[in-house]
């Protein structure tokens, strides 16, 4: 249905190509995942399929790539779009309407289908999303995923007979990238599209493909088997086949059900180990602090009731953060995490309660004097970046913050070396904006760090390297507080995890109590070697010695 004959990829400007012999075929009604580290030109390939390249990122496409018989270099993107739907990195740029009911339909009309097939597929994807109370809101209003189930719904109403999707679940909370999962595996089952479909976080896909395609390194050749013979040989892997290339299983595991059937050897060798306080995760923040006296506290949130339009986003929550602890905020999508963060930062005003940082009300305090306190990494990192390059933007990081002119960048070549100065932030990938943001953030050295979904877009060694920074930040004594949907992340990271539902906190506690009896919030590990009590692949390495 898909084919790639021998195709290379070069950007104008570039000295090499970013993809090079890529030669493939997707085969009608089967679900292919592709996956590589970062910038090995994943979304180069999902791009060509749809046109997009080279039709509008400019750049030269040698070889063939056609969809359903049609030559994607004779056939603009507008030509392709009866046969092809295509959910890209940042749905928010592809919004043509305002509300979620019209963004739904608005693919179908320009198709022309009939307004009694309209309606009846706009109510089916409302169901099927989770999208019906949201029907009327404009778009603009939405959380981050919901708006992502938004952009995965409108390009499923038409039907298209392919799906090229660039990390659909990346804004999704966990039962929601199942549910959508749980829906594209019926479409290829029952209607025979087909998906072709890149993700980094493996552990929520890999078991739904039919066939995966690795991209190992930039330039190398793509690979493409079995998920069991590609995990086998693949750079990047779930925390399952991590566990089980550890444990010495084949063939490998893909899903935490076949780990299980297999973990029995393993839990006896663990119940023998003994059982160390896992490193980067204490049992109480307070019990491990140096002084025997408690720090006081950073963030103090009383009663928090924050209304955002008609929508009571937030109500009697209270939250107390430490010096040198790190929380992990969780929850559904909606449920009020990025508002809370907001509150902490001042950029959203309580309806009711109180919220102190560092003795001041965020809300009411001067940009300038709130920086010293408290920062926020926004989930779109762009946000917070308005100049032309890297060094205007570490320079007017350098003066908010009344830094030494320099300290920026030092940070960011600490954090990141080799990023050149007169790069335009646009043009950085995904992991390097965040750590641009991060270092911006960082200038002010804030005691307290606040980061929205921080994991977005990274592939497991840029995550690696975020949890080490975290890690170090804490242990000099930062307070850091994360919004995230990345529960592997929360389980390398956060002493403590605090879960909100429909705007209230309905657990707070040490990450291992509050996850492992939660089946959306536990870690791969965690379920596969229930009941005892294992976050992560490095600690039952550590336990194995
Ligand atoms: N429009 C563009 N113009 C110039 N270079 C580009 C463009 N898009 C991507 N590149 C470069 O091509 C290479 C492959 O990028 P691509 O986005 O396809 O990788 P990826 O595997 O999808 O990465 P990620 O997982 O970070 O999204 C990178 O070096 C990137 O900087
Ligand atoms: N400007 C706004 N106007 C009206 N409602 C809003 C606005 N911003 C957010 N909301 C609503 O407030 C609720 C909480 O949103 P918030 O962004 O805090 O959720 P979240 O937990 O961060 O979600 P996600 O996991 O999807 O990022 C959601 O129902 C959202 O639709």
């Amino acid at each position: 249905m898909i084919r790639f004959e021998d195709v290379s990829v070069t950007y104008d400007g570039a000295a090499e190509p970013a993809v090079r012999g890529v030669d493939f075929e997707v085969p009608e009604g089967e679900l292919v995942l592709l996956v590589g580290p970062s910038g090995t030109g994943k979304s180069t390939i999902l791009n060509s399929v749809s046109g997009l390249v080279p039709h509008f990122t400019g750049g030269t496409l040698r070889g063939r790539v056609t969809v359903a018989g049609r030559d994607t270099r004779t056939h603009k993107p507008r030509e392709l779009a009866d046969v092809v739907g295509t959910v890209g990195q940042d749905p928010l740029s592809h919004f043509v309407t305002d509300t979620v009911e019209d963004e739904l339909a608005y693919g179908m009309e320009s198709l022309g289908l009939a307004p009694d097939v309209m309606r009846r597929r706009v109510e089916e994807t409302l169901d099927l999303l989770g999208l019906a109370d949201l029907r009327d809101r404009p778009i603009a209003t939405l959380s981050g995923g919901q708006q992502q189930r938004v952009a995965i719904g409108s390009v499923l109403t038409p039907h298209p007979r392919v799906l090229v999707l660039d990390e659909p679940t990346s804004a999704l909370d966990p039962a929601a990238a199942e549910e959508v999962l749980a829906v594209l595996q019926r479409l290829v089952h029952d209607l025979g599209t087909t998906v072709l479909l890149a993700e980094h976080r493996l552990e929520r896909v890999v078991q739904y493909a039919d066939q995966v395609a690795v991209l190992p390194a930039p330039g190398a050749a793509l690979l493409l088997g079995t998920p069991a013979e590609m995990m086998a040989v693949s750079p990047v892997y779930p925390p399952v086949v991590g566990l089980g290339r550890l444990a010495g299983w084949s063939p490998l595991p893909l899903s935490v059900r076949d780990a299980r059937r297999r973990a029995g050897d393993l839990r006896e060798r663990l119940a023998g180990a003994v059982r160390e306080v896992p490193s980067g995760t204490r049992p109480t923040p307070s019990s491990s602090a140096p002084s025997p006296s408690t720090p006081a506290p950073i963030a103090e949130v009383r009663a928090l009731a924050v209304r955002r339009a008609r929508v009571q986003a937030l109500r009697h929550v209270d939250l107390t953060v430490t010096p040198g602890e790190t929380v992990a905020l969780m929850g559904r999508n909606g449920a009020g995490k990025s508002t809370l963060l907001g509150a902490l930062v001042g950029l959203v005003e309580p309806s009711g309660g109180t919220v102190r940082v560092g003795g001041l009300t965020p809300h009411r305090t001067r940009p300038k004097d709130l920086v010293r306190k408290v920062g926020l990494v926004p989930q779109e990192p762009r946000d917070l970046l308005y100049a032309d390059t890297v060094a205007g933007e570490c320079a007017a990081a350098d003066r908010d913050a009344d830094a030494e002119p320099g300290t920026c960048r030092a940070l960011l070549s600490d954090l990141l070396p080799g990023v050149a100065d007169d790069t335009h932030p646009r043009d950085l990938s995904e992991g390097q904006r965040l750590t641009l943001a991060l270092a911006v953030i960082l200038t002010a050295r804030p005691p307290l760090l606040l980061l929205d979904e921080p994991t977005r877009g990274l592939d497991y060694a840029a995550k690696a390297r975020l949890v080490r920074l975290l890690r170090s930040l804490a242990a000099e004594g930062h307070a850091i507080v994360l919004a995230t949907h990345d529960v592997e992340l929360a389980a390398e990271l956060a002493h403590r995890v605090v879960l909100l539902a429909e705007g209230e906190v309905i657990a707070d506690g040490p990450t291992t109590e509050v996850v492992v009896s939660s089946p959306s919030f536990a870690p791969q590990v965690t379920k596969i070697l229930a009941p005892q009590q294992w976050l992560t692949v490095t600690q039952v390495r550590e336990a194995l010695g």
